[in-house]
């Protein structure tokens, strides 16, 4: 697949597969793509060529967080409610509680600090419990112990089944995915040490 912007080619030729029951790390530097091929993969940027294919419902947290700053963390939750057609807030509420916004469901949005934004925006792509997960920069701005919840979270939902990408700058925590490519120059590569398959 690929995917220019007018005649900048920022993608020039990527091959991924997302299985079942799979953790995927995407890393590279600044402006190497990542957030275009998340956009691609979400169906938010149409690819110059090739074809994107979901086996399922996805779930897509954007690098920058589109949130209504007059409205509180549960009236987002209810608006998403409707827009994903859920029965229930239950599972929501449970993403909420793993990542210790529980607390802040009455809080105006615009009121929030920028890692408590984050939590939201990371809730509202997982709150329909999604097959296919595309998180940009997830953890950006997450205080220590929210990363590792964070993370906790990831490799929960991969046991149970999901398909999760992870795409950052940082190559943290190697050790808990099960592929790890790199962007460069348009294309993917496994990147060596650290990833366990
Ligand atoms: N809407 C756009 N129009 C034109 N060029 C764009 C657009 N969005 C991104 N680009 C360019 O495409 C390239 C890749 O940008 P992208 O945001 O996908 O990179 P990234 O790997 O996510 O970077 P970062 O780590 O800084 O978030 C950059 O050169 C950027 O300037």
């Amino acid at each position: 697949m690929r995917h220019a912007y007018r005649r900048h080619a920022v993608l020039r030729g990527v091959d991924l597969r997302l299985r079942p029951g799979t953790l995927c790390g995407i890393v590279g530097e600044n402006g190497a793509g990542k957030s275009t091929l998340l956009k691609v993969l979400a169906g938010e940027l149409r690819p110059t060529s090739g074809t994107v294919r979901h086996g399922g419902r996805f779930g897509y947290c954007p690098q920058h967080v589109i949130l209504n700053d007059a409205l509180t963390v549960r009236q987002h939750l209810m608006y998403f409610r409707t827009a994903y057609r859920l029965a229930d807030l239950r599972y929501a509420e449970e993403v909420m509680e793993v990542l210790g916004l529980t607390g802040y469901a009455d809080e105006r949005t615009g009121a929030l600090s920028g890692g408590t934004r984050q939590k939201l925006n990371l809730t509202l792509a997982l709150m329909h419990d999604p097959r296919v997960l595309l998180l940009d920069e997830p953890y950006q701005g997450f205080d220590w112990d929210t990363y590792q919840r964070f993370w906790d979270l990831a490799g929960r939902l991969r046991d149970a089944g999901r398909s999760v990408l992870v795409v950052s700058h940082l190559a943290y925590d190697t050790g808990r995915l099960d592929e790890l490519w790199r962007l460069a120059r348009g294309r993917l590569r496994p990147e060596g040490e650290g990833a366990a398959a």
